[in-house]
């Protein structure tokens, strides 16, 4: 679990975690990566990172949220008011990072509160439900709302299609299709999920975390 590359470098904190066999933790560890880690600091000090997840009402954005930061999937449905947030904390060369996962309501009414919190984001996270194509035709909308307070050339984008267990594969692969012509459009990577089963969710999870530790380099 602990490697010469980034991508392994960004394990979370987890049980099973050795120190003692932790190439990071060697004196002789990338030392270019390591002084980047330890200038990099956010808001008062603190190193922060932020991650936004916008999309339609009841696509499954605090669904994906909480199988990311909990492991854990509720099938009743409870509407996020205005905006809700998930703090997941991970290590880089034994320094302490802060993920904050805004969460945004996706009703009408509360859009002009939610998207006061936008800004600073270093990925934007555009979901649409896999079940409900018309989803995906608001994806693009959300997004540019999004990138309107942020740096377009600084961030990370995601396009992730949800509820996966609840399409076939024959549908699901359709819709593919046509998501990979809108990633592609939005300069996103695209990934098929299902909050329920947790399929692929944390393997979407390391790829955002590498991505929330290339824009942390890349500011240093
Ligand atoms: N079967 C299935 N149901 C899901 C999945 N993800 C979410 N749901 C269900 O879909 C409903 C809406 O999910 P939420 O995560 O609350 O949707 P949301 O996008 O956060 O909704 P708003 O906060 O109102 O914008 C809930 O009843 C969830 O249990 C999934 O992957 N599979």
């Amino acid at each position: 679990h602990c490697g010469k590359t980034v991508k392994i470098i960004l394990t979370p904190i987890l049980e099973w975690y050795t120190p003692e066999a932790c190439l990071q933790f060697k004196d002789n560890f990338h030392a270019q990566l390591r002084t980047a880690c330890q200038q990099s600091t956010g808001t008062a000090g603190l190193k922060i990172s932020k991650v936004v997840v916008v999309g339609d009402v009841y696509v499954g954005k605090t669904s994906l949220i909480h199988r990311f930061c909990k492991d854990r999937f509720e099938r009743d449905y409870k509407a996020t008011i205005g905006v809700d947030f998930e703090m997941e904390r991970f290590e880089i060369v034994g320094i302490p990072y802060n993920l904050q996962i805004w969460d945004t309501a996706g009703q009408e009414k509360f859009k002009c509160i939610a998207s006061a919190y936008y800004r600073g984001a270093e990925v934007i996270i555009t979901v649409f439900d896999l079940a409900d194509i018309q989803t995906l035709d608001h994806t693009k909308q959300w997004l540019e709302d999004a990138l309107r307070e942020n740096e377009p050339n600084s961030i990370f984008v995601f396009l992730v299609g949800t509820k996966k267990d609840l399409v076939s594969d024959a549908v699901c692969e359709r819709t593919e299709l046509d998501a990979i012509r809108f990633a592609n459009d939005m300069q996103a990577e695209y990934w098929s999920v299902s909050a329920k089963t947790g399929k692929l969710l944390q393997r979407l999870k390391r790829q955002v975390l590498q991505d929330v530790f290339l824009s942390m380099l890349g500011r240093c």
